[in-house]
C-alpha cells in the first residue's frame, strides 16, 4: 500500500532531482526527446518521434530498423547536415539545435567523420586515393603545428600513409577510385572520414554494396579505426552479420529506440571456454514508457492493455484477462 508524500517528502524528492545529473552528462552523443518531422505537399511525416539515445566515448555499435523507421534521419542530424525539428541533440559538448551556419561547418569538419552506402559518393573520382586522404587535410591547413610548405606536405603525406596502412589499402595510395575494389574504396573512404580526427565516425549501410567477405574487412577496418585510434563509431546496418560484432546494437522502430541488444564475452568457470552472451533490453524513458517488442506481445496475443504486478526483483507484465474475469463473474 501506498501512502501520500508529505510536503517534505516532496522537497526531498525535488532536492534529489536538482542534484542528480543531468541526462547523458557523461556521453559523446546525446539524443533526448528528438522529434524531426517533414512536410511535403502538405503532408507531415514524422521521422523521429521522440527518440532517446546515449552513445558513450569509445563505443563502437550498430543501428538497426525497419526502412523507413528513421535510421537515415537521425544519421543526418548526428552528423549536422539536417536539423531537428525538436527536442535536444548533443554530440562532444556541441549542442545541434543551437549551430550558426560556421559551428555546422567546423563541427562536420573537426567532430565528425562520414562514410555513405554508395562508394561513389565517398571519394572525388578524378584523386587518387592519397589526394583524397590529404584532401581535408589542405582544405583546413593541417597540420596547424608544422612550420612551413615542405614540412606541412611532408607531415600530410606521413599522416595519410600511416592511414592508408592502417586501414591495409597502402597498395591502392596512387591509384583513382574506379582502379579499386568497392571494398578497397570503402576502406578509403574511412580514411578520408579519419584524417582529421574526428571523435566520431558516423557509417550508414557502409557495406550494402558490397559481398559478404568483402564487408568483413570493411567492418574489420572500423574495428581498427576504434580500437587503435578510439573513434566512436555508430554504424547504420540491414547486415545481421556486423550487427552481430558490436557490443551493442540498438533497433529504432518508428522514430525511436526501441530495444538493444548487449553482447559480452563470459568465461565457463567449468571449461575456461569463453562465448559471447547476447541479451536483449527494452528502452525505459525517463517518463517510464516502455515499448515491448512486437514479436513478443504478439506471441502473447498482448494489445491495448496489460496486467502489471510488481514483484520483489521484477514487474510482471501479463496478457490482459479481465474480460475472461468478467465472464465469470456473470
Ligand atoms: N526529406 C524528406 N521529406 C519527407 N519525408 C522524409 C524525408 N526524409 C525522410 N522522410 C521520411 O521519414 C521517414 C524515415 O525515413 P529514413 O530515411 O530516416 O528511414 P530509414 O530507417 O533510414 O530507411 P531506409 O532503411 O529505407 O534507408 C520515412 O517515412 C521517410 O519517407
Amino acid at each position: 500500500m501506498t501512502t501520500d508524500p508529505t510536503l517534505a517528502d516532496l522537497a526531498d524528492r525535488a532536492r534529489a532531482d536538482r542534484s542528480r545529473p543531468a541526462y547523458g552528462h557523461d556521453a559523446l552523443i546525446t539524443c533526448d526527446r528528438l522529434v524531426r518531422v517533414f512536410s511535403a505537399d502538405g503532408v507531415e511525416v514524422q521521422a523521429l518521434q521522440g527518440l532517446d539515445l546515449l552513445v558513450r566515448k569509445g563505443e563502437l555499435m550498430a543501428l538497426v530498423g525497419a526502412s523507413g523507421s528513421g535510421k537515415s534521419t537521425l544519421m543526418n542530424i548526428l552528423a549536422g547536415l539536417d536539423t531537428p525539428t525538436a527536442g535536444a541533440a548533443r554530440v562532444a559538448g556541441q549542442d545541434l539545435l543551437a549551430m550558426t551556419a560556421g559551428d555546422r561547418l567546423r563541427y562536420r569538419r573537426d567532430t565528425v567523420g562520414f562514410v555513405w552506402q554508395q562508394t561513389s559518393r565517398n571519394l572525388l573520382p578524378y584523386l587518387t586515393a592519397a589526394q583524397n586522404v590529404a584532401l581535408p587535410l589542405r582544405l583546413t591547413g593541417r597540420p596547424a603545428d608544422v612550420r612551413g610548405i615542405r614540412a606541412r606536405r611532408r607531415a600530410r603525406t606521413e599522416r595519410v600513409g600511416e592511414l592508408l596502412d592502417l586501414l591495409g589499402v597502402a597498395d591502392c595510395r596512387d591509384r583513382r577510385p574506379h582502379q579499386m575494389s568497392g571494398g578497397q574504396q570503402q576502406r578509403v573512404a574511412i580514411a578520408v572520414a579519419l584524417v582529421n580526427a574526428p571523435d566520431l565516425l558516423l557509417a550508414d549501410e557502409p557495406t550494402g554494396e558490397l559481398d559478404s567477405g568483402t564487408a568483413e574487412q570493411i567492418f574489420a577496418a572500423f574495428r581498427t579505426a576504434n580500437e587503435s585510434l578510439g573513434t566512436t563509431v555508430v554504424i547504420v546496418t540491414h547486415d545481421q552479420a556486423v550487427a552481430s560484432e558490436v557490443r551493442r546494437t540498438v533497433a529504432i522502430r518508428d522514430g525511436r529506440t526501441s530495444t538493444e541488444v548487449l553482447r559480452r564475452t563470459e568465461v565457463d568457470a567449468a571449461t575456461g571456454r569463453e562465448a559471447v552472451v547476447a541479451r536483449e533490453y527494452a528502452m525505459l524513458d525517463r517518463a517510464g514508457r516502455l515499448q515491448l517488442p512486437a514479436d513478443y506481445t504478439q506471441a502473447l496475443g498482448m494489445r491495448d492493455r496489460v496486467a502489471l504486478e510488481l514483484e520483489p526483483d521484477h514487474i510482471a507484465v501479463r496478457p490482459d484477462d479481465t474480460d475472461r474475469d468478467t465472464s465469470l463473474d456473470r
